[in-house]
């Protein structure tokens, strides 16, 4: 009998989708990559010139389109980066009707033909994002799951590097909260090599790399002008993947629904989980200082605003 092989769609085959699914073809993450679009001559085009780099990478993946939605059923791992990116002078929560109206429209096919997949919400403002796929999708919070954090942490760790010049690949860097620019850099638990980073930089040294990462998008942003970052954000992404379908239970810090974790309920945020075939296998509450307590509060607080917009507007209903 032949084997189910694991099967991920990537629904938005624009910047972040295409280079995830570059990554997973890339690696053999999965054995059947589905790209899904509005646009399907470009998918058509990127899965086509993906497949003959799986074949030059001797990897056996298989990239396709989904022309109908259909053609997602059983996937394993469900990717959604379809949606606008911001440009320069937009902050993420801009995007957030845009954005929130795709988001229910993909969702709806996912619901209806990928009923046992986990999905990865990648579309911004992150966090609300992540919000309106695990209410449209009914699905059970631990299989609605958002990437931000693994990014965040990473922008992080390499300002960290920026400033010391050495450690590179040593840096574990953690940043927890939503992803916007209120987010939550955690210097007193980032560490090089397992030395506290506080006993390294300086306060000042701190609080610089504690700013840059919390701009880290709109730097790029700033930079691309037509459009945000997508190499970090991909293999971010696809590391969130690859915990999934390995069943690895490794943790990331990932945006997930809380239920009364951390005094918080019926709101999204980033916090560390364990990663696994089930999803979302742990959350893990860590003993935040009264500094750090109040910098969630406000990050939360910003999610919940957003949020309350579209239960104002009805959109859930
Ligand atoms: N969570 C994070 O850390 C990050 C989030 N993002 C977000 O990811 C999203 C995608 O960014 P990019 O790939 O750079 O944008 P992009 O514009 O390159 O790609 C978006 C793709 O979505 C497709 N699309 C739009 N509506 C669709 C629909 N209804 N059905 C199917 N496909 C649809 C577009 O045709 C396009 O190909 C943005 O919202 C961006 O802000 C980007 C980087 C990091
Ligand atoms: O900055 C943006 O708009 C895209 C994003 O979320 C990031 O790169 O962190």
């Amino acid at each position: 009998m032949v084997k189910k092989g694991k099967k991920v769609t990537v629904i938005g085959a624009g910047n972040v989708g295409a280079t995830v699914a570059f990554i997973c073809a890339m690696n053999g993450v999965c054995h059947h990559l589905v790209l899904r679009d509005r646009n399907i001559e470009i998918a058509k085009g990127k899965a086509l010139d993906m497949s003959q780099a799986a074949n030059a990478a001797r990897s056996h993946t298989i990239v396709s389109v989904a022309e109908d939605a259909s053609e997602i059923a059983g996937s394993d791992v469900v990717v959604i980066t379809a949606g606008s990116p911001r440009l320069p002078g937009m902050s993420r929560d801009d995007l957030l009707m845009i954005n929130a109206e795709i988001t229910k429209e993909v969702v709806a096919d996912v619901k209806k033909y990928a009923p046992d997949s986990i999905i990865i919400m990648v579309s911004n403002p992150l966090d609300v994002m992540t919000y309106v796929a695990l209410k449209e999708s009914g699905f059970p919070k631990e299989r609605v799951v958002g990437m931000a954090g693994i990014l965040d942490s990473a922008r992080m760790a390499h300002f960290i590097y920026e400033k010391i010049g050495y450690g590179a690949g040593q840096i574990r860097a953690s940043v927890m909260g939503g992803h916007g620019d209120d987010m939550v850099p955690l210097p007193k638990f980032s560490t090089v090599a397992g030395v506290p980073l506080t006993d390294i930089l300086s306060e000042k040294e701190i609080c610089e790399v504690v700013e840059r990462t919390k701009h880290g998008g709109a730097e790029i942003v700033g930079y691309l002008k037509t459009g945000s970052a997508y190499y970090a954000p991909a293999k971010s992404t696809a590391i969130m993947v690859e915990a999934i379908l390995k069943d690895t239970k490794q943790i990331h810090p990932c945006a997930v629904y809380l239920d009364g974790h951390y005094g918080y309920s019926d709101v999204v945020s980033g916090v560390p989980v364990a990663l696994g075939a089930n999803g979302v296998e742990k959350l893990f509450e860590m003993t935040l200082n009264d500094d750090q307590k109040e910098r969630f509060a406000k990050s939360v607080g910003s999610v919940k605003s957003m949020i309350d917009v579209l239960k104002e507007k009805k959109f859930f209903d």
